[in-house]
């Protein structure tokens, strides 16, 4: 049984929806959630090569070093994989026959020229579409618990779904029933509710590119916080199955019933900039403590403003390494007893925790 289901429970939360709260009262560093992606794709575009420096198996993501550490898929020369294990498993589940052929019919397609006139974005949404046809022919319910999630279409993705769908359900087997309708819906999940899976940390290297997107089923019910008690950890790169697995890790104790929440993004961004983010991608306002206070500061005054609670909490749990600004949350607990150390959930740096005398 999922040991996630003993420490939260669903509950509608007034202004927000569903939401995951503690089913008992836990402790700061405990891991709450460990769970595999619903869905999972490449957040390359199709035609334009990936602007990541790095070579990703396109089943794992795990970093795909170099020949002969590069096993190919044996019907298109698009997709590899880093080792013959994740190949076998490819070939049954995320790389599919159909899969393979529908995304080979999407580059050769005689109006593929009118998928690359569009923003790169529509390429990665249309390996999405692909994905999601995928779920519905292999795993029906899983496929239905994705219709589940939060999020209706507006007017932008109707016009995305009419455009994809006409290059995509040419591919459909004929007895499918993928209608622009769902299409839409399907588009306004992934909007909602999927997350990013990066680059690896890196203090001098560029600013990291997102190699996938995953959508987690338990996951998805964590709201967003400006000042989290939650984040997630995704020890992605260890090259085996757990790679696109999602770890969330409290940062402080919960009591009972209290909700947990993560931060959609990293905390150290401003006000204004984390209400744009926050109504453009998510279509919510934010009222956290954190953000109830900055709505009264003055403006350009942010940093005079400082409040002294608030800025505690992101001195302790920001990461100050160069090039990263993570969450530091506690190692979990070993016996019971809390750890000292805090951990980056971004680039894996460790400190120890000064901040609580006691
Ligand atoms: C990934 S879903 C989270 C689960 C969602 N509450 C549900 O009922 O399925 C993200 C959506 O939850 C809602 N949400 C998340 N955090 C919120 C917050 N702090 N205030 C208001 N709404 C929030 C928004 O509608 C947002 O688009």
């Amino acid at each position: 049984m999922d040991s996630s289901s003993s420490l939260l429970r669903m509950e509608h939360i007034p202004g927000k929806g569903r939401g995951l709260v503690a089913a008992q009262s836990l402790k700061a560093g405990q891991i709450v959630l460990t769970e595999s992606p619903l869905i999972l794709y490449s957040a390359s575009p199709l035609f334009a090569p990936s602007s990541s420096p790095f070579t990703y198996c396109d089943h794992c993501f795990g970093i795909v070093s170099s020949y002969p550490n590069i096993f190919p898929c044996p019907s298109c020369s698009n997709h590899s994989f880093c080792s013959q294990k994740c190949l076998s498993l490819a070939l049954n589940s995320s790389h599919s026959t159909w899969v393979c052929k529908a995304l080979i019919s999407l580059l050769q397609h005689p109006n593929s020229t009118l998928l690359q006139q569009h923003p790169p974005e529509r390429q990665v949404q249309a390996r999405f579409i692909v994905a999601s046809h995928n779920l519905f022919l292999q795993a029906p319910s899983e496929f239905h618990t994705l219709l589940s999630l939060h999020g209706t279409p507006d007017s932008d993705i109707l016009d995305v779904a009419n455009f994809l769908h006409s290059l995509i359900s040419p591919l459909f087997p004929p007895q499918s029933q993928f209608s622009v309708d769902l299409t839409a819906q399907l588009l306004a999940k992934d909007r909602l509710n999927s997350f990013c899976l990066m680059d690896p940390y890196s203090p001098d290297g560029p600013q990291r590119s997102i190699k996938a997107y995953a959508i987690y089923p338990k996951a998805t019910f964590f709201n967003h916080d400006c000042l989290p008690n939650a984040c997630r950890f995704d020890y992605v790169d260890t090259s085996d199955e757990h790679n696109t697995e999602i770890v969330i890790r409290l940062i402080e104790d919960v009591p009972d019933g209290k909700e947990i929440c993560i931060s959609y993004f990293r905390m150290g961004r401003d006000y204004c900039t984390r209400k744009k983010i926050l109504m453009e991608d998510y279509g919510f306002t934010c009222e956290c403590d954190r953000c109830m206070i900055e709505a009264n500061w003055k403006e350009n005054e942010g940093e005079k403003n400082n409040d002294l609670p608030h800025m505690l909490f992101l001195c302790k749990h920001v990461c100050e390494r160069k090039n990263c600004a993570g969450t530091m949350a506690p190692l979990p607990p070993k016996d019971d007893v809390p750890s000292n150390v805090l951990e980056c959930n971004f680039c894996g740096n460790l400190k120890k925790n000064d901040w609580d005398v006691a």
